[in-house]
């Protein structure tokens, strides 16, 4: 492989932009995707795919780097993609930014970090700690190798549009070979990464992209047409649309979330979906809708969490995330399980999910909701931890509640 100079300097600008200027590492890969047209389809790949890997393996590249973890300078970022390079076997230009490189050094310090977890897999210790605690060292083990490969690109067949099939069939003739994923019938993983947001099968909204693991949460709510469902989380709509889908546009679903930006991106998908029965409310909290209380069939907290469940698509959240954001993420959780549930008909269903492995933002949530004073009216009727490691899609928790 020959590197380009305008590439790795694209590289070296966004690492600069992420590893210094605390930018989410997606907006910054945009930001630089959008400065240079003129690139094509695999400069673009080269872009994205290197600077999430470096940010994926930042501890251990930056060890080995010998530059701290808050890149101070340019130089620093040419340091960090060398060692990307070397240990990738590709050579490196004779450029003076990469004049000195140690190869031999490298690769020696890659083969002694291999021994310890934290450079290996990447992690900061007190994430670590929290992992091995919760998981134990052999599921953490295996969950951390795991999410840090790259996701496989998964998409939802839009039921309200179209069929697995067609879709299928519509995506081959646009240039993107699908397969089926067994016991997920609309979903589709595709075989190689490639932009289908310029297809028309997606203009037309024919689907979403969804991770398979996500997939899995609007069916265990167990809709169907005509019920009144409330999302509470819903964001920028991901399982609403699902939701609506499976309700065959009958009904209504009221999607809730307390930033309203995310609800306008909801409504732009929903009616490029052509799901109508969707109304979205930005709300400060479950009070707000306190003259809806007990009139809902089935009601969604896609829960506010962690996200370790998904590094393999945010990489930095390793690095953003701090000890003290986990504890108000798990008092938020319970707020909302407390302050929602209660707005469930009798005989009613919730599910609780988090795209988290962590049991104290998933199981124990659920345990610790039974034995409150709302709680004493619901039922655990199953739940199922997803693991990267088994999955092979994203970590996610699912509970089904019902209440008496
Ligand atoms: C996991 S995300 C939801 C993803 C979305 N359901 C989807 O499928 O695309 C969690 C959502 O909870 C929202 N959130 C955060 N704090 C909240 C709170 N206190 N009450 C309700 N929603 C909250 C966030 O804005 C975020 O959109």
């Amino acid at each position: 492989m020959r590197l380009h100079r305008n590439l790795v300097e694209a590289v070296v600008q966004g690492l600069e932009l992420i590893f210094s200027k605390d930018t989410y590492a997606d907006k910054a890969i945009e930001r630089l995707l959008k400065s240079n047209k003129r690139w094509g389809s695999r400069d673009r790949g080269f872009i994205a795919e290197t600077c999430y890997e470096i940010v994926r393996y930042k501890r251990l590249y930056t060890e080995i780097a010998g530059v701290g973890q808050r890149m101070t300078n340019r130089q620093d970022g040419f340091r960090i993609f060398a060692v990307w390079a070397v240990l990738r076997g590709i050579s490196l230009p004779d450029w003076p930014e990469f004049k000195g490189t140690p190869e031999r050094r490298i690769k020696g310090r890659f083969d002694a970090l291999q021994k310890e977890r934290v450079y290996r897999e990447s992690i900061p210790d007190w994430l670590d700690q929290i992992g091995l605690e919760g998981l134990g060292e052999t599921l953490w083990e295996a969950e951390l190798s795991a999410l840090n490969q790259v996701a496989p690109v998964v998409i939802r067949t839009n039921t309200l549009k179209t069929n697995p099939k067609l879709l299928q069939a519509t995506l081959t003739e646009e240039g993107f070979e699908t397969d089926p994923i067994k016991g997920q019938p609309e979903a589709l993983v595709l075989r190689k990464r490639g932009n289908l947001f310029k297809t028309k099968s997606f203009s037309e909204g024919w689907f979403e992209v969804q991770d398979a693991s996500s997939q899995r949460v609007a069916p265990l709510l167990d809709v169907g047409a005509g019920m009144r469902v409330l999302d509470c989380c819903a964001g920028a709509g991901g399982k609403t649309l699902h939701l609506a889908a499976l309700m065959e546009n009958k009904g209504r679903i009221l999607a809730t979330d307390i930033y309203p930006g995310k609800l306008n991106e909801l409504k732009k998908r929903a009616r490029r979906a052509g799901a109508f029965c969707i109304e979205a409310r930005a709300v400060k909290g479950p009070s707000d809708l306190k003259r809806q209380k007990g009139k809902f069939d089935r009601i969604l907290i896609d829960a506010p969490c962690s996200g370790l469940g998904v590094l393999r698509r945010n990489p930095d959240t390793k690095w953003k995330l701090r000890p003290d954001q986990i504890e108000t993420l798990v008092q938020t959780q319970r707020e909302i399980l407390s302050g929602y549930s209660r707005l469930l008909s009798p005989g009613g269903k919730l599910v609780y999910a988090t795209c988290s492995i962590l049991p104290q933002e998933n199981r124990q949530q659920v345990d610790w909701f039974l034995d409150t004073e709302a709680g004493a009216a619901f039922k655990l009727v199953k739940d199922e931890k997803i693991f990267a490691s088994a999955s092979g899609f994203d970590g996610f928790y699912l509970a089904l509640l019902e209440r008496k």
